[in-house]
């Protein structure tokens, strides 16, 4: 079965070349994008869509959530928006909710969180477990995750239990929490930061995590300056995500990682992505991550949803990257490609082929995965210039409409 998408006033591709082609079309074969190019010129298809107009992107590639979770934290919202600072706590009001829910439950509201995000445009997630926070609702999570979304962090070092002693809940996470969540996850994810991992037990679990075989983020220089992003990149993590403080230091650290990756041919030696997280910093009354500078010192962006109940309750990747635009002073161009090729960079899967069996996602190319999302607008500008309007007409998730 293929599909002719024609009529596209402005097709983003987000490929090594930075294309942007006007008056075009896009074939989808199965799963796969199998032409592109201009509308004149394309093949004939089983069935043609007319996008009347309308710009074509890469469906949003979502590298940082924490769908796995019941309960709400709507009290300790309203209390951060009448001055309270936000604490990683609270991440303790979400675990008591998870664990007495049940399997059942907490797959229909992930799945719910999920279908909320494919309608808005997303097509690849990641999801991250951390509410379980003991042996068998970490594996719970992980299991449940895996069943919902495209790829799996273990975060069982998101904050000890209360009651529970740091140092030996962080044996746990290094030992037989690991092995349990294992069969489930490909990453794994620290919260180093004040009130939850120090830096000595950031690196106990990086390791234990690194030695088990699974990539590895960290969240980092959310709430201060702080070991995080340093950790990341002599770790080589794929991504520190949130960055909000940064250090001098830490900015070079960051640009030094990407200097074996060919951004023109978009290969290369991967360094660590630095992902920003807007709505979340909205949320917590941060600082906005400093975007603009780390792109200008040579690092590779990615922004994401960090969908959670805590501190940033939305999965609109478009107001994340309206934001990185109006507030973080992205071009359009730059905050797309940080929500698209950017998570796909930060997860791994910025290329990949027939070959591999898992195809590119977060570029429109011969071969990638037909994840496309369909603007009602003439271009990609109207994110920007008409904030908080919906603006998704329609989506593709590995060539299947699903909007
Ligand atoms: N920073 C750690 N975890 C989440 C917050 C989790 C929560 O407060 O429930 C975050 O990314 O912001
Ligand atoms: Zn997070």
């Amino acid at each position: 079965m293929s599909t002719l998408i024609t009529n596209i006033a402005e097709l983003m591709t987000q490929d090594p070349e930075h294309r942007v082609l006007k008056n075009a079309a896009v074939v989808i074969e199965g799963e796969r994008i199998s032409w592109l190019g201009p509308a004149a010129d394309a093949p004939a298809a089983d069935e043609a869509v007319d996008a009347g107009g309308r710009a074509l992107l890469p469906g949003w590639v979502d590298s940082h959530t924490h769908l796995i979770f019941a309960g709400d934290r709507t009290a300790e919202f309203e209390a951060r928006m009448a001055g309270e600072s936000y604490s990683a706590g609270g991440i303790a009001v979400t675990t008591a909710a998870t664990r007495s829910t049940s399997d059942y439950d907490l797959t229909r509201l992930a799945m719910g969180r999920v279908a909320e995000a494919v309608a808005q445009g997303t097509t690849y997630l990641e999801t991250k477990t951390g509410y379980g926070l003991d042996v068998e609702n970490e594996a719970r999570s992980a299991r449940i995750a895996s069943t919902v979304v495209d790829q799996v962090t273990y975060l069982g070092a998101h904050l000890v239990p209360a009651g529970m002693d740091a140092e030996e809940y962080t044996e746990l996470v290094c030992g037989p929490m690991l092995s349990a969540v294992r069969p489930f996850v490909r990453w794994a994810d620290v919260f180093c930061e004040r009130g939850a991992f120090t830096e000595a037990q950031s690196r106990r679990v990086l390791q234990a995590c690194r030695d088990a075989g699974l990539g590895l983020r960290v969240h980092g220089n959310q709430l201060g300056v702080g070991p995080g992003v340093r950790l990341a990149v002599e770790f080589g993590a794929a991504s520190v995500d949130h960055v909000n403080h940064l250090s001098r230091s830490d900015v070079h650290a960051l640009a030094d990682s990407w200097s074996g990756w060919e951004a023109a041919a978009g290969a290369g030696e991967r360094g660590t992505v630095a992902t920003c997280l807007p709505a979340c910093d909205l949320s917590t009354r941060q600082p906005l991550a400093p975007g603009r500078e780390l792109l200008d010192a040579g690092v590779q962006l990615a922004l994401a949803s960090n969908c959670n109940p805590g501190t940033s309750y939305t999965s609109s990747m478009a107001f994340c990257v309206t934001t990185a635009v109006l507030q973080m002073r992205l071009s359009v161009h730059e905050a797309v490609r940080a929500a698209t090729f950017g998570g796909a960079l930060a997860l791994g899967r910025e290329s990949g082929n027939d070959a591999d069996g898992e195809r590119a996602v977060g570029s429109i190319a011969v071969g990638h995965r037909a994840d496309l999302h369909l603007l009602n607008a003439p271009s990609a500008t109207h994110l920007a210039y008409r904030p908080g309007v919906p603006l998704t007409h329609a989506v593709w998730r590995a060539g299947v409409r699903a909007r």
